[in-house]
């Protein structure tokens, strides 16, 4: 029996209760033959939106159904955006009439705050292309991630320089996204390494369904940047950390005034940032003022707990095109050179091309240009004429030019949802109540999702969800 409440909005109707509307509208036959353990029912105008998933016993993929009042008949909608994990049970409630917001229950702290679109700006684009119903799934991130990084311009211009220089500077702080291709693998390529190998009318059906942000054929062969590769970068820092062989030094904490020595060894830091207890200490570390006796050791803790992995993305005009109408907010910079002599003069030293092939980039770098400086694809323009001025200027862009990176830091707070809450909405927050029932109590334990600042979306992620918990 469930009794997660989805509520109206402050001062309009009362709750109801998942069991009362099934009885309600006799849905029970339905929902017992396509649906096992819980869903919810979440009514935005004719359309009553049914979402399943597990109960308290079992763990189930989360399926949505829609029941149209108006026509009184089923729709099973074309689902797209990257899909939620099994999960045991959820809870729904809608936002604005344009998405419901699910909190999976028994899921990791990262994976328990979805987004169904029912009609973004996404959505409404891929009904239009499908004429069929379309809804698509967001996975919902706290705080703002650091944004990925498009740098482009034409042919060298000097961008694999400038992105040598920032990983070599920044060994942890920016990775690239593994682009899809159609081509096989050759020799020791590994899939999922260095590229997603993939078939021709899957990638096709893929792109179709708007989950990449560039994609081009070349020589027979379709090659893209997917945005769940992108977003996955962005994600990365939290579990796929390579722990570096120092990590059992000690380092020096300076907490309002207060040096801390904390010896630590490497198992150790790993379970302690894994404890909801600790985050204080990851507060710490996020402060101002960390400081260690190595550096790089900070870097790698913050970016194992905070996330902070930054997709940069090396790609052309054409493609960062793609990027400015993507979902994807990235930072886009164009690179450009001195002179167009100078931009000859670097293709031509670098050796690396055809004369045919020099002429080629040299004609498409013309057209790049102006679209690059007029286009109002990009963020930004950077001269690359002195190549140290240059890069100091890309630093400048992207925040790292100084130690005020590490301010900018927003700790997260990990969410442990209860098997029994409730859900309910007040303006641009939503409250889950897990203390008992009775009125009385009901306040006791809170935890506030505040969506006032969401980012992003389908087919990517939602971002700039602030959470906090009121005991
Ligand atoms: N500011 C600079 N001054 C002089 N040479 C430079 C400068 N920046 C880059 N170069 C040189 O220009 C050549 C081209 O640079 P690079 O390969 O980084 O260009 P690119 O934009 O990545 O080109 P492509 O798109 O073809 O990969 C390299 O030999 C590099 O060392």
């Amino acid at each position: 029996m469930l009794h997660w409440r989805h509520s109206c909005s402050m001062g309009e109707d009362p709750a109801f209760i998942v069991d009362d509307l099934q009885n309600q509208i006799g849905f029970e036959n339905e929902f017992g033959s396509k649906f096992k353990g819980c869903k919810t029912t979440t009514t935005i105008g004719d359309k009553t939106y049914v979402i399943g998933g597990g109960n308290d016993e079992s763990t189930l993929p989360v399926e949505v159904r829609i029941f149209d009042k108006a026509t009184g008949n089923w729709v099973t909608p074309i689902v797209l955006g990257s899909k939620p994990n099994s999960c045991k049970g959820l809870s729904a409630i809608s936002l604005n009439d344009d998405r419901i917001l699910i909190v999976k229950k028994g899921s990791a702290p990262d994976d328990c705050i979805l987004f169904l679109e029912l009609d973004t700006w996404f959505v409404r684009e891929q009904k239009k292309i499908r004429g069929t119903e379309v809804v698509a799934w967001s996975k919902g991130v706290r705080g703002d991630a650091e944004k990925p990084v498009v740098i482009s311009g034409p042919s060298g211009v000097g961008k694999g320089t400038l992105i040598s220089m920032l990983m070599k500077e920044f060994p942890s702080m920016f990775g690239f996204s593994v682009s899809h291709t159609t081509r096989a693998p050759r020799g020791m390529e590994e899939d999922g390494v260095h590229y997603h190998f993939t078939e021709q009318s899957i990638m096709e059906k893929e792109i179709k369904d708007g989950k990449f942000v560039e994609y081009a054929s070349v020589h027979g062969n379709l090659y893209g940047t997917s945005i769940e590769a992108v977003e996955v970068v962005t994600d990365a820092g939290k579990v796929n950390i390579s722990v570096p062989p120092f990590l059992g030094q000690s380092i020096l904490l300076c907490y309002k005034q207060l040096w801390i020595p904390i010896v630590v060894a490497i198992n150790h830091i790993k379970s302690l940032f894994s404890k909801k207890k600790d985050l204080n200490l990851i507060k710490i570390l996020a402060s101002a003022n960390s400081k260690c006796f190595s550096k790089k050791l900070i870097d790698y803790i913050l970016l194992f707990h905070l996330g902070l992995q930054r997709c940069i993305l090396d790609i052309d005009v054409q493609g960062a095109r793609s990027v400015r109408a993507s979902s994807l907010e990235a930072i886009l910079i164009f690179i450009c050179p001195p002179s167009m002599e100078e931009l000859e003069t670097r293709l031509r030293s670098r050796r690396t091309e055809t004369e045919e092939q020099i002429l080629k980039r040299l004609q498409n770098a013309e057209v790049e240009m102006e679209q690059g400086k007029s286009s109002g694809i990009f963020d930004h323009i950077l001269y690359n004429d002195n190549l140290d001025d240059c890069y100091e200027g890309l630093k400048k862009l992207l925040g790292i030019d100084g130690a005020a990176a590490a301010t900018q830091i927003s700790v997260p707070q990990g969410i442990d949802l209860p098997s029994d809450h409730s859900v309910s909405k007040m303006d641009n927050k939503i409250i889950i109540n897990y203390g008992t029932p009775e009125l009385e109590k009901a306040s006791k334990s809170l935890i506030v999702l505040d969506v006032s600042s969401l980012k992003g979306g389908a087919p990517g992620r939602t971002r700039g969800l602030d959470v906090y918990a009121i005991d």
